[in-house]
């Protein structure tokens, strides 16, 4: 399939004449071609009058039309076939089988979204009856359900070119919940974003939706996404990127007229505590297994393991040496952009001149543009308690190690840590006290605890949370990977005494749809 370097807005493909840019293939440093014709108001205006135009028609699809619409996104990115992979591959510098297996997590979260909508739970339907009898004052007759927000804005986040990008995990939510979508393309991969775009595009055309249920858009620079934002149209957000880019766009949808919800997923470090009896029992494993974790997709995981904490002793020593030995024999790996690459380096030397901390391991030299080297830093914890700046992420395969007095030590620390996606035990049943002791903490500080594994290398599945307190998301209360992400393209209606033919159908006796409902707080399907 020829990517022409247009934008697609509704059934039109459309180039933009805001300036132009080439994808880079960060493994050569070559631009790609063809130029991308940036957009700016003018497309942005269009792409969101459409999705308006369209959102009164897609909300009320059918639950089997809408789930098969998101499994003919899912059939149309797999037709796609090897075109699609080796242009991800040469945008991003990641190799095939991750990428085939993004493009499997992909196809295989829209089938579960899909499966999620005919299901219908997520309406939540309830229904209070009428109490005409009840003394001193009788009840109306009160239904509620939800329904969708309306357009929602999209970022295509750089590191993750399928799972998190056009068709990705808040596309997949949004069009689940019944909202058309307008994509932002990263522009680290505008020729993948186009592919994935037309077979969004096609499944819209082919399930006979107005053409406004989808459109994507690319920009130079920042102001298509800040005009994105503020279009009154669009009526919440969905990013994963930096927290500079999710903090301004939170700013922009503050300031518009009618603030709108921005979930936005920015920056975490992902502690692991490493308690004592697991350490004296393993020290080695974990040491590999932890390389093998922060060194996956060169770091590049929002989810990578980048503080460690252990009580100081020779069992952490022992995961100490194995730890510097894996990661020295780790291969340079290339980053996604030479912008990331320049901020990974740019972290990795604050931390290696910061007097508090040393160097105690980097991996294999580079041979090529964009290559980044990992590395494993020390310090102890009263300097990371004195020095605020050593939580800050450095995207990209580098961890701090953080050696405690003792597992006290590691609560305090643990509860100075900013808010996270993940925090991570390593424990053995004698470690089973400490950890009790430091549940609490990291149930106010992460949105996934794991014991005895590591967090890079999410579950797409109904119990996941991926999110957290701020500065992990914007909102915490909610996720972005897993079916509870519908959750935050969706609020709730309440009807009063609405007469039974003007009911949707979700709420009507007899229950049509056959759906889960609470009758008078009673949970079943009547
Ligand atoms: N935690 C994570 O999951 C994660 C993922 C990717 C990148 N990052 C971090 O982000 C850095 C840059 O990478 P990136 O390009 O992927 O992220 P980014 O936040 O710079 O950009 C993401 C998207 O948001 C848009 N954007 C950014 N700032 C904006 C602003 N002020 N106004 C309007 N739109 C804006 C960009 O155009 C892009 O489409 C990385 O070096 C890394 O530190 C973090
Ligand atoms: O980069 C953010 C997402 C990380 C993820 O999905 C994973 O670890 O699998």
């Amino acid at each position: 399939m020829t990517i022409t370097g247009a934008m697609l807005i509704g059934a039109e493909s459309h180039r933009g004449s805001d300036g132009a840019f080439r994808a880079v293939d960060p493994a050569t440093g070559a631009a790609l071609e063809p130029a991308f014709g940036g957009g700016g108001t003018a497309e942005v205006e269009r792409a969101c009058a459409l999705a308006w135009v369209a959102f009164d028609a897609f909300r009320e699809t059918g639950l089997k039309a809408r789930a098969a619409f998101l499994e003919t996104i899912a059939a149309n990115i797999l037709e796609l076939g090897d075109d699609l992979i080796v242009r991800a591959m040469a945008e991003s510098g990641l190799p095939r089988p991750r990428l085939e297996g993004e493009r499997g997590r992909t196809v295989g979260q829209l089938r579960l979204f899909a499966q999620t909508v005919r299901e219908g739970g997520w309406l939540e339907a309830r229904i209070d009856p009428a109490q005409p009898e009840r003394t001193p004052l009788p009840r109306s007759d009160v239904r509620q359900r939800h329904i969708p927000l309306g357009p929602v804005a999209v970022f295509g986040a750089s590191n993750f070119p399928l799972a998190f990008s056009v068709a990705g995990g808040d596309t997949a939510s949004a069009l689940a919940a019944g909202c058309p979508v307008v994509v932002k393309g990263h522009s680290a991969h505008p020729g993948t974003s186009a592919l994935v775009g037309r077979a969004i595009r096609a499944a819209v055309a082919s399930c006979g939706l107005p053409e406004g249920v989808f459109s994507l858009l690319f920009g130079v620079g920042n102001p298509i996404g800040t005009a994105l934002v503020s279009d009154p149209r669009i009526k919440a957000v969905g990013f994963t990127g930096s927290r500079g880019g999710g903090l301004a766009l939170m700013e922009a949808a503050a300031r518009r007229a009618e603030p709108i919800p921005v979930y936005a997923e920015m920056s975490s470090i992902n502690p692991v505590f490493l308690m004592p009896a697991a350490l004296a029992a393993r020290a080695e494993a974990l040491g590999k297994g932890f390389v093998a974790s922060l060194t996956m997709g060169a770091g590049q995981f929002c989810t990578n393991p980048g503080i460690l904490l252990g009580v100081d002793g020779p069992d952490l020593d022992r995961f100490t040496a194995a730890a510097v030995e894996a990661l020295g024999g780790s291969a340079a790996a290339t980053m996604l952009t030479p912008g990331i690459h320049a901020a990974y380096d740019s972290g990795v030397a604050r931390l290696s001149g910061s007097a508090a901390v040393a160097t105690l391991a980097r991996g294999m030299a580079c041979s090529g543009p964009n290559q980044a080297q990992a590395a494993l830093f020390g310090t102890t914890a009263d300097a990371f308690l004195a020095e605020p700046g050593l939580q800050d992420e450095v995207f990209g395969a580098a961890s701090l190690l953080i050696r405690c007095p003792d597992t006290a030590a590691m609560r305090t620390v643990a509860e100075r840590l900013e808010g996270q996606l993940t925090a991570t035990v390593q424990m053995d049943a004698a470690d089973g006290g400490a950890v009790a002791a430091l549940l609490p903490t990291l149930e106010r500080k992460a949105g996934r605890i794991l014991a005895n594994g590591w967090p890079t290398g999410v579950e797409v599945c109904h119990a996941m949370v991926h999110g957290g307190p701020f500065p992990a998301t914007s909102d915490s209360r909610t996720t972005s990977v897993g079916t509870l992400a519908i959750r935050r393209f969706l609020r709730p209606v309440c009807y009063q005494d609405i007469p039974a033919a003007l009911l949707p159908e979700a709420l009507r006796d007899g229950n049509p749809l056959g759906l889960w409902r609470r009758i008078d707080g009673m949970p079943g399907q009547s």
